[in-house]
């Protein structure tokens, strides 16, 4: 069996706002993040990951911030174009594993919910998809709340 794994890391600024886009789930919170896109981080950092598996670059090469059709786009497309690429290339997704850091929001009330909705956008099993979350203990730029940051490893199998 041939195997690759990948990693991905991305980081939005919160700005104002009532609400952050993460895992594809819209979580109420008291700000928003600053983003071409809906500056979904989870799925930002999944893509990257996917592609990095691959070798087939980065989500600002296949959707560049210049390009005004992703203005506010759903990053779920991002991910469906992940899946179509893998399908392409002969991959199929071992697990993915997510984490996100930030202090606030909350992230463990709606893991199992952006898991369903990741799962369904890969085409995978619920199991195969992780989500976790750490605060960074009130250090960094996550740490004053100036912005939010997930990173994701995965596996991919051909075979
Ligand atoms: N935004 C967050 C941050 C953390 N959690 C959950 O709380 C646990 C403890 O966090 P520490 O940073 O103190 O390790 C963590 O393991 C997560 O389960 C969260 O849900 N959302
Ligand atoms: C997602 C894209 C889409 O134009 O823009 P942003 O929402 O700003 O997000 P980023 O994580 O900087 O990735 C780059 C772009 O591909």
């Amino acid at each position: 069996m041939n195997c690759r794994i990948g990693q991905g890391f991305d980081v939005h600024a919160f700005g104002p706002g009532d609400h952050v886009m993460l895992g594809g789930v819209r979580v109420t919170h008291d700000r928003g993040v600053i983003a071409h896109s809906d500056g979904d981080v989870i799925l930002h950092a999944l893509c990257d990951a996917l592609l990095g598996a691959m070798a087939l670059g980065d989500i600002g090469k296949h959707f560049p911030p210049s390009d005004p059709r992703w203005k506010d786009a759903d990053s779920r497309l991002f991910l469906r174009h992940c899946r179509q690429l893998l399908a392409e290339h002969r991959w199929s997704i071992g697990n993915a594993d997510i984490t996100v850091l930030c202090e606030r929001p909350r992230i463990g009330p709606h893991a199992n919910a952006m898991r369903g909705l990741i799962a369904a956008d890969l085409g995978v099993a619920v199991d195969a998809i992780s989500i976790k979350a750490t605060t960074t203990e009130k250090l960094g730029f996550t740490g004053r709340e100036e912005g939010i940051a997930a990173q994701a490893v995965c596996l991919l199998v051909r075979e």
